[in-house]
């Protein structure tokens, strides 16, 4: 039997940078048709600014091995609209995550295949188990970045395409100056 070698890392919990992780980042450019108010999205496209990186540390998929990854995920809104991540059902739709608050303020916006949506807010130190088939958003709702640490099987895999497509069926805008919860008009069934 071939064994794998335990890894110890440190995550810099003011950067949310994972020494030796793999680094992505995705652009305001990247994230095309993922707001409501398009004009908005336009103007800001001229600076096209990072909205979120994440540092993963990722292994071959097996069932029963384990990828973590920090996010650290910007301040600043499209609109009314807080900077949030594309959002993804995994591959593997019954595959779990833990997601673990470092630093900043946001929250997490759920969804299940049926369109039905929970917010949980999150700072630094909450716990959120997001359950088998429930698609999964983070926003950042406050003015640093806002990051976080997730656990996730080796084999859940991502799938975009639904969210890309429909959305949530909830917006997190900001309303006199605090984050609010809202239906999105644009949601279909
Ligand atoms: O949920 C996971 C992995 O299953 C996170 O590591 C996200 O992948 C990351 O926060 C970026 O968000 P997305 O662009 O993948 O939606
Ligand atoms: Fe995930």
């Amino acid at each position: 039997m071939e064994y794998k070698n335990p890894i110890g890392v440190n995550i810099n919990l003011e950067t949310g940078v994972i020494p030796g992780a793999k680094k992505l980042v995705r652009r305001l450019s990247d994230l095309k048709g993922y707001f409501q108010d398009e004009e908005a999205y336009s103007e800001l496209l001229k600076d096209d600014p990072v909205v979120y990186e994440v540092y993963a540390v990722e292994q071959e998929e097996s069932e029963g091995d384990l990828n973590f990854a920090t996010t650290v995920l910007y301040p600043g809104k499209v609109g009314r609209e807080f900077f949030f991540t594309k959002g993804h059902f995994h591959a593997k739709p019954d595959r779990a995550e833990i997601y673990y608050g470092i630093k900043g303020k946001g929250g997490m916006l759920l969804q299940t295949p049926e369109g039905k949506a929970e917010w949980i807010e999150m700072g630094p130190g909450t716990v959120v188990y997001v359950p088998p088939y429930w698609a999964h958003r983070t926003v950042n709702t406050g003015n640093e970045p806002f990051i976080f640490l997730a656990i996730y099987p080796a084999d859940a895999g991502h799938d975009y395409g639904s969210i890309k497509e429909k959305g949530f069926s909830k917006l997190v805008i900001e309303e006199n100056g605090e984050a609010k919860v809202v239906d999105n008009p644009r949601w279909k069934e």
